[in-house]
């Protein structure tokens, strides 16, 4: 079955309990090209609900929460199969040990999903990874000597062109010196659910739904305004600006006038 062909994939969280045990009055559905950004304090319980996607929990995990694939609980093979994985994962803590150079893993990876013309998505791959990260490597770099923001934005552009699984967990990306809008976009393009847990309000504010969580349970769904999507494109200039003193800063230029008009 491929998974990606699929039209109107979806999956749906049905409620357990907080930490508390009070139930969660949940019954949530979620549609292939939806971005949900899940919010709350630290400790809350947000990477618990990107692990019980992760794993389909099926009340079998400290939430008691359900997890269902298309309206259906999702066959044994499928929760722990790794080739038919449903779900992709990108996390703050990305570390390459292979020796290889960049191009060489990426050829490894889209040989390993049997894809055609795979030239020109390597090189796609690579020029996309290139634009995320903003300090340039080349195909010949070994991954290993890649910095984290680098190797972040070589798993997102991978993510996003060679992999098959229909859903996309990402745990607070925000501190991975990466173009986080353009990586997002990337993302969104591929017809991927995408939930992602942060504290970062532009990425926050992307979503198409808002979760806050709090005490281990899903508190409260916000769908974002227009008034939202107004002060999101505010955040957006503010956040241009601050990363454009930020590359003047590690330049070693003076920021001698901030020059908001
Ligand atoms: N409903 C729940 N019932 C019992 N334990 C829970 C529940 N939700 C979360 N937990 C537990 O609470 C702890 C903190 O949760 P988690 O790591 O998901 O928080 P977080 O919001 O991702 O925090 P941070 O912002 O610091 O990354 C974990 O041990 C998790 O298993």
């Amino acid at each position: 079955m491929k998974l990606e062909d699929e039209k109107g994939f979806d999956i749906t969280i049905i409620g357990g309990h907080d930490k508390d045990g009070n139930p969660e009055d949940l019954n949530l559905t979620i549609y292939s090209g939806e971005v949900v950004s899940i919010v709350g304090p630290t400790g809350s319980g947000k990477s618990q609900l990107l692990g019980d996607i992760e794993w389909m929990a099926q009340k079998d995990t400290p939430t008691g929460r359900k997890i269902l694939i298309n309206g259906q609980v999702p066959d044994v093979e499928k929760r722990f199969d790794i080739d038919s994985k449903l779900v992709a994962q990108l996390s703050q803590n990305m570390n390459f040990v292979m020796d290889v150079t960049v191009k060489e893993f990426v050829e490894i990876h889209a040989s390993s999903r049997k894809i055609e013309d795979s030239e020109e998505v390597i090189e796609a791959i690579i020029t996309q990874a290139n634009q995320l990260a903003g300090e340039e490597f080349l195909e010949d770099t070994p991954i290993t000597s890649l910095s984290g923001g680098q190797s972040r934005a070589l798993m997102i552009a991978d993510t996003a062109y060679l992999s098959k699984s229909p859903i996309v967990l990402i745990d607070e990306i925000e501190n991975a010196g990466i173009d986080r809008k353009s990586a997002l976009d990337l993302l969104v393009k591929r017809e991927k659910i995408i939930l992602m847990a942060t504290h970062d309000p532009i990425l926050a504010l992307m979503g198409d739904k808002r979760l806050v969580i709090k005490n281990g349970g899903i508190n409260k769904i916000i769908e974002s305004t227009a008034a939202e999507r107004k002060n999101l494109v505010l955040l957006e200039k503010l956040d241009k600006k601050l990363l454009m003193m930020r590359n003047k800063l590690r330049n070693g230029e003076i920021i001698d006038c901030i020059g908001w008009e």
